[in-house]
Parts: structure tokens; sequence; C-alpha cells
């Protein structure tokens, strides 16, 4: 809508006050923050939240207060004393990894807001939600293990909800695309999920578009996890285990009490691959070329593509695996690491809902996983 000065001179003057104080005035709130696992994504968290913290201070009254990051083996909290620590060349910074005494710490005893981030891709991280989450702690993952883990525990973590704490977790599903909420929104305002399909993988989907025979499909791999695209286990990636998580985590989104047993999971790892240790199988990666190269002949044989899938019909069948799909298919037609989700709901039946953009790598994995974080700050009282 175009207005013109004319019109504008007619509109009810107080359309052009100015914001009243509170809206100018931000109220403080200040949120107390620990990050666990700084990989790939958690680093790349790290960096945006230090990037941000004084926009968020002067233009949203947020405070963001990191009391500290939790490795595999290590950790730092915040009182720990600096200055000794430059004495010590560091020595002193880093504790044992201790996930309760950093929660605790985290939470304090003196009724602030914490909130726990995350950043592994750990299942006894995940194992410790629905205590942190009971104790009013607020949890934010990019980490799919809890949303597909055991059902039981999944049901644990809603009910440790109750305490008040949020527990959000849009990065685990196409990494920083709005998949998880845009379905919470299709649900919250009365609408009803009949079919998801889509492409969830940022890595089988980049290495789908890359792989035209002139590289061997291993050295693609290779060059995906470079580029952190991948699981720390590629073979997560190449198994459609990761895929088929996500599938997991939006059918239970939606209510349906789906597992990982449920879902019907092509892989593509060799079997001989399959259980070795990581850097065993990194070395033996190629023996999966030959697998591959035979699948793109077969697809350019057809005059088509190769693409991972994800399905979950209105039976409730649920199935992931490596298709051709003709060149004009819309799936055919996405770009590096595009992930797709197309929800077919009762509103959206003729035509499905889609959200579509790249779905894998650090910073926007980080950036999904703050945006989580503002949502919660955004509902957070001022405490003092
Ligand atoms: N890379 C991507 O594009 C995306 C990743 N994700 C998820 O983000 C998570 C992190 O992925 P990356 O950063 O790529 O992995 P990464 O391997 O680079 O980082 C994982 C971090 O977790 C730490 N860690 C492992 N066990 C721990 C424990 N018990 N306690 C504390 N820290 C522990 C490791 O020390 C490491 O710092 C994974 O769950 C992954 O599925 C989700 C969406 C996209
Ligand atoms: N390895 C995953 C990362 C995001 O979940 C992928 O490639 O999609």
């Amino acid at each position: 809508m175009n207005i013109c000065a004319s019109e504008l001179a007619e509109y009810p003057p107080r359309l052009l006050l100015p914001l009243p104080a509170s809206a100018a005035t931000p109220r403080r709130r200040v949120l107390c923050v620990g990050v666990i696992g700084p990989g790939r994504v958690g680093s790349a968290l790290l960096e945006q939240l230090r990037a941000a913290q004084p926009r968020l201070l002067r233009d949203n009254g947020l405070e963001l207060r990191l009391c500290g990051v939790v490795a595999s083996k290590r950790m730092w909290l915040d009182c720990d004393d600096a200055e000794l620590n430059g004495r010590h060349g560091g020595a002193q910074i880093w504790r044992p990894n201790d996930l309760d005494a950093f929660a605790e710490h985290v939470r304090g005893n003196d009724g602030r807001h914490a909130l726990l981030i995350d950043c592994s891709a750990n299942d006894d991280v995940a194992a410790h939600y629905p205590r942190w989450l009971g104790a009013g702690v607020h949890v934010v993952t990019p980490n799919k293990l809890a949303g597909s883990g055991p059902l039981p525990r999944w049901q644990a973590i809603r009910a440790a909800c109750a305490s008040g704490a949020r527990f959000r977790y849009e990065a685990t599903v196409c990494a920083g695309l709005p998949v998880v909420q845009t379905l919470r929104d299709l649900l919250d305002t009365g609408d009803e999920l009949l079919a998801v399909e889509g492409m969830f993988s940022g890595t089988l989907a980049w290495l789908c578009n890359r792989h035209d025979g002139q590289q061997p499909f291993s050295a693609l791999v290779r060059e995906a996890h470079a580029l952190g695209y991948t699981e720390p286990d590629p073979r997560d990636d190449l198994s459609g285990m990761d895929v088929a998580r996500k599938l997991v985590i939006l059918a239970r989104e939606a209510g349906w009490p789906l597992s990982l047993e449920d879902v019907a999971v092509e892989s593509l790892v060799p079997r001989a691959l399959a259980a070795l240790p990581l850097e065993d199988c990194l070395q033996r990666l190629h023996e999966l070329d030959a697998l591959m190269s035979a699948r793109l002949t077969e697809a350019t044989t057809a005059g088509g593509v190769l693409r991972y899938v994800a399905s979950l019909d209105r039976h409730g069948r649920a199935r992931v695996k490596l298709v051709v799909l003709p060149a004009k298919h819309p799936f055919a037609h996405t770009r590096l690491t595009d992930n797709i989700v197309q929800f077919t709901t009762r509103r959206y039946c003729d035509n499905p809902l889609s959200v579509q953009g790249p779905g894998a790598g650090p910073e926007v994995t980080a950036a999904g996983v703050f945006s989580d974080l503002l949502r919660i700050a955004e509902s957070l009282e001022v405490r003092a």
C-alpha cells in the first residue's frame, strides 16, 4: 500500500505520535547461559552471542551472561579466577567435565533465569534434560538424540516442562530453517498434520548435488565433513539415521508416537564400514565409491537425479531412502545443502506448505539455536 503525504496528514494523529515510553525503554532481563559442546556449531554460537550482546542489551534490554562452557572432558566456569589463570598459562581455567556441577553453577541459587544450550551430539547429555528442566532451567539444543530417542524419555522431557522451564529444538530439523515452529504454529491454530515429505539432510543434498562422476564420492564426503555439514560421525548422515531422527522429531511434534524403529531406513554405508571405529571408517571411505557411482549411472540413464527423501504418510508409514527423481520434480531443483519440507495438512491439502533453504552448516545452525534462545528470552519476566 502506498500512502501519499496528504493521506498521511489525514491519518489519526495518534498514529504519528512517538512510541510510548514503555516500548521505547525495553525492560531489562538477565539470562544466565551455559554452553555444552563448543564444537563447530557451539563455537559459531558463542561467536554470534558475543557479537549480538551489546545490541541485545541496548535494543531489547536483554543481558546474556555466559556462565560457563563444557566440552567432552573439561569445563570452564565464570567463577574461575581469570587473573590466576593468566599467571598459570590458562591451566586453572579448565576443570574436569561434570555436567551436574555445571548445571548447578549456571542455575545458581538466586532465582535467576538460566538456560543450558546443548551443542553436543551426545546421548548422555540428552539424558540430563528432564532433571534440568524439572529444576526450572530452560534447555535449547540442535542435538537430535532427545527428540528422537526413547519415547518414555521424550515424554519425561515434556512432562518436566511443567516446572515452567522451556525446551526448544528448532535446529534439530533442517538447521536454521523454521520447520518445527512452522509445524507448531499450524497445530496450535487448529490445523492437523496429514503427511510430511522432504529432503532433511544438508549433507546428502550437497553430496547428491555435487556427485557428477568427476570426483570420487568419498572425496566429497570428506569435503562435506570439512565444511561442517556432516554429523561428527558422517555415517550418521550416510546411514540415513540423521534423516530418520528428524522425521521422528516432526512426527512427535504432531503428537504421533513414532520411534526410530518404526522408520524404514535405507543406509548408504557398506556393511563392512558400519561397525568400525570412526578413524578406520574414514580410512576406508573409498569403499563407498563403486556403490555410489552405480547409483549415479542408474539416475543419469533414467534422465533423473538422485535425492535422499523422507516421507511420513497418512497411515503413519515412515521411510527414508535414496531415490531417482525426474529432472522436473520440485526436489530436483534444490541447490547446495538445500533442504525442503512439505507439510500436507487439513488446510494445506491440495498444495502442501513448503519450507526450503540451506539445511546444514555451523553458522546457520547456530542462528537457529540463537533464535530459540531469543524466543525464550522474550517470555521472561523481569527478576532482580
Ligand atoms: N553441523 C550442522 O550443520 C548441524 C549440526 N546439528 C547438531 O549440532 C550438534 C553439534 O554438531 P557439530 O558442532 O557439528 O559437532 P562437533 O563434533 O563439532 O561438536 C560437538 C561438541 O560436543 C562436545 N561434547 C561431546 N560430548 C560431550 C559431553 N558429554 N559433554 C560436553 N560436551 C560434549 C565435543 O567436545 C564437541 O565440542 C550435533 O548434535 C548435530 O547433530 C544440527 C543441525 C545442523
Ligand atoms: N548433518 C546434518 C546437519 C543438520 O542436521 C545434515 O547434513 O543435515
